[in-house]
């Protein structure tokens, strides 16, 4: 990951507001957003949370209603025309549909944004085609037509466009919703690549965790407008706060699964007294050995392992654990205090209350089927 320091992006105070004729979108309320430089900030939420709206005011293709914009230092709310221009070329955007020209070659599409400005030679700007297109794996394919390419190549060669004039951020809105898991991760791993290599700061959009889990080292989630969490990949991972980020990573991770099957267990819907089933999450180098260890060595608490996982964020394991403890009297609550002071995450499950949470939601999708 490239350094990650002083802000380059800084939203303030943004609302966007759609008149219609018959009615008034408020799309984006009242956003503060600081993206920092070498920082690939993911912004994640459902379809119309406004996070598309929300990166158009960073390049100004949508203005905002009220609040400020700078970006490199530079209020883009003063700008406009000639100067605008300017400055939107130091910021790329990729789509989900990567917007290719699909008359000219792949060479063209790449040279077409130097067309219009800058001031390289006519020899310049074909070997600047020419890096582009090697730097995206596509050094080979300069004179076919995007018709020839596969998707994944196409946002390839969507990227090398983005980055013909040397942008300094690069957005992504969607660019991996319309592509398979496989080159999904290899679209990802090029953006990473490109931080890394480049210095390029990402601006994520998705509606998918996994994408963010994949490279981001900052996630800020969005609902109706508003930013309701953000912070840094690990301890958003770790430790979410709001309900709507407990499910964007439990879609991105098995727990939910694992626990949706762990509560039909008899023996788990018959915990007795000084039982208690529990999810423990951590972040970092404390592994889950020890810690089971000392729940018997120092509070003779049992531990029955029902299932386990372990991811790789930002380098740092992630892991989860689900537990059956068992104690006398109160020792089970006395170690999981303990577990806590540890920095490892406890959510206690209540099982007939978890089960009646998975059959209303079950209810509700089959209501939602039927409809
Ligand atoms: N030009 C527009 N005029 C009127 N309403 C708009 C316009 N653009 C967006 N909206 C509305 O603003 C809200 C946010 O839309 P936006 O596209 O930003 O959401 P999103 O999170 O990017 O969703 P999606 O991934 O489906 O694009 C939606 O209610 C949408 O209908």
């Amino acid at each position: 990951m490239a350094e990650a320091t002083s802000p380059i992006i800084e939203l303030k105070d943004i609302d966007v507001t759609f008149k219609e004729a018959d009615r008034t979108v408020k799309a984006v309320k009242d956003v503060n957003l600081q993206v920092n430089k070498g920082d690939i900030y993911g912004i994640v939420g459902y379809s119309g949370a406004g996070k598309s709206t929300l990166v158009r005011v960073i390049n100004q293709l949508q203005r905002q209603s009220k609040g400020t914009v700078t970006v490199s230092g530079q209020n883009l709310g003063n700008l406009s025309g000639k100067n605008l221009r300017q400055a939107r070329t130091k910021i790329g955007m990729i789509f989900q549909h990567f917007n290719l020209m699909n008359e000219r070659t792949i060479g063209d599409n790449v040279l077409f944004p130097l067309l219009l400005g800058s001031k390289l030679t006519r020899k310049e700007k074909q070997a600047k085609v020419d890096e582009l297109l090697d730097l995206v794996g596509l050094a080979d394919k300069k004179n076919d037509y995007p018709a020839q390419l596969s998707g994944g190549q196409k946002q390839r060669v969507a990227i090398a466009r983005a980055l013909a004039n040397d942008p300094e951020i690069l957005i992504s809105d969607e660019a991996t919703s319309a592509l398979d898991p496989k080159t999904t991760g290899a679209i990802l791993e090029l953006l990473k690549h490109l931080n890394e290599t480049l210095g390029l700061t990402v601006v994520l959009i998705t509606h998918e965790m996994q994408a963010v889990k994949a490279i981001c080292n900052k996630v800020a989630v969005m609902q109706s407008g508003e930013i309701i969490e953000r912070g840094d990949l690990l301890t958003i991972f770790s430790n979410p706060t709001e309900q709507l980020t407990k499910e964007f990573i439990e879609t991105s991770s098995q727990i939910d699964s694992a626990l949706a099957n762990v509560v039909e267990q008899a023996t788990v819907q018959n915990l007795g007294a000084g039982e208690q089933l529990v999810v423990l999450s951590y972040a970092g180098d404390s592994t889950e050995a020890p810690l089971i260890a000392q729940l018997y060595e120092k509070f003779h608490v049992t531990p029955n392992i029902l299932f386990g996982n372990v991811e790789i964020l930002q380098n740092t394991p992630v892991g989860t654990l689900g537990l059956v403890l068992s104690g006398v009297g109160d020792a089970v609550e006395t170690a999981l205090a303990y577990v806590a002071q540890q920095g490892v995450h406890v959510r206690r499950i209540n099982v007939a209350e978890y089960r009646a949470e998975l059959a209303r939601k079950a209810a509700a999708n089959n209501e939602e089927a039927t409809v």
